[in-house]
């Protein structure tokens, strides 16, 4: 554990996907226990399979390979349209603190030609890559967890009793997307972030969250409470109970994911899934970590699945382009992307029909 926390270190349930979600009565039990354990600990693992292991084993190389560049180049991974590319570490803000994570986001990568980007739809453009080796591996690595992540959300509509395709009817084209992480060993930072603090307390903004860890360790989540309730997409909960007690450490384990949910589930589940708090702390070696978004489409408007419809808040369902919109404005605030965004006008094309898909559910 990171040096200068206190928590309780978890033992996560693991899982193992079936192949095909067919709908059989092992899935539905996968599916329960499941349910069962975000609703416990907030968050599980799933074993990776073999082909799984080689694909991170080369997105993990990748990245290192990546942040091992002269700052220079990779200063210079960065995009004006969209929010894929490099950033330096202390240049993320969490609650107003900055982030000792160095960070390559990546974003639907999408050509200057592309209809969405000539339009100039928030957040939309190309991922500024720094070779096509890496553009190579890490979309491989984000297609094989995009597979994962539909199987995911079928066991979840199994484990909650909703028809089929409530969930994944929101993720064709899905607004998918990941962040490439490395932490500097507690000792080697720049200064400008918190002490041993990588990034501080924070929810996630879509449907699921699937993370993969070196063996430094970092992590640490909060557990579901019926006494806390975070609504990320109405008040930000950066920040929130950062330096309380409460937290459980998820200790590395190779060869598996960690999977937990995002603002949109909670929306959605009324609750009955929340989005898992989350916060890493620096450790005595560098770590190097990944957390890839399972997200509905960026034109999706989310609305309470059948059954967990509580007149929960807002009554007209979340466009979940807009919230994301918001949450890069925030965490990114002198990012050239945000200040393009600004000066262009264009958040109000958040509003527009065009980039609404406003089906009612089913
Ligand atoms: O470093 C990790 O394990 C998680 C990183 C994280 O929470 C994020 O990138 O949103
Ligand atoms: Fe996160």
């Amino acid at each position: 554990m990171p040096p200068g926390f206190t928590a309780k270190v978890g033992r996560l349930e693991t899982f193992t996907l079936p192949e095909r979600v067919s709908g059989s009565v092992s899935d539905k039990a996968i599916a329960d226990a499941m349910i069962g354990a975000w609703r416990r600990d907030g968050i599980l693992q799933i074993g990776m399979t073999k082909s799984q292991q080689r694909v991170y084993q080369a997105a993990s190389a990748t990245s290192r390979r990546f942040f091992a560049q002269p700052h220079a180049r990779k200063e210079a991974c960065v995009d004006g349209s969209s929010y894929s590319g490099y950033i330096a570490s202390g240049e993320e803000i969490t609650d107003g603190v900055a982030d000792y994570s160095e960070i390559f986001t990546v974003t639907k990568d999408l050509p200057h030609t592309d209809k969405r980007v000539a339009q100039g739809w928030p957040c939309h453009g190309p991922c500024p890559w720094l070779d096509q080796e890496m553009k190579a591996v890490m979309n491989k690595y984000m297609e094989d967890l995009a597979v994962s992540g539909e199987k995911l959300l079928q066991l979840i509509e199994m484990g909650l009793d909703i028809p089929t395709g409530s969930l994944t009817k929101y993720t064709a084209d899905g607004w998918h997307h990941m962040r490439v992480l490395r932490f500097p060993q507690n000792n080697r930072t720049n200064g400008k972030g918190k002490k041993g603090r990588g990034i501080g307390s924070h929810t996630d903004y879509g449907l699921l969250v699937i993370a993969a860890q070196d063996s430094v360790g970092g992590l640490f989540v909060r557990p579901p409470r019926d006494t806390e309730r975070f609504s990320n997409w109405e008040k930000s909960s950066a920040g929130l109970r950062e330096n309380e007690a409460g937290w459980v450490y998820v200790p590395p384990v190779t060869g598996t994911f960690t999977v937990f949910p995002g603002d949109m589930m909670q929306y959605m589940t009324n609750n009955f899934l929340q989005s898992t708090p989350h916060k890493v702390g620096l450790n005595v070696r560098e770590r190097f970590a990944f957390a890839y978004f399972h997200e509905p489409n960026f034109r999706s408007v989310i609305r309470p699945l059948p059954g967990y419809n509580a007149g929960q808040s807002p009554l007209e369902g979340i466009h979940y382009g807009t919230h994301f919109t918001n949450m890069f404005l925030r965490n990114y605030p002198d990012r050239i992307t945000t200040a393009r965004l600004q000066e262009e006008g264009r958040y109000r094309l958040l509003e527009s029909k065009e980039l609404r898909d406003d089906d009612e559910p089913l």
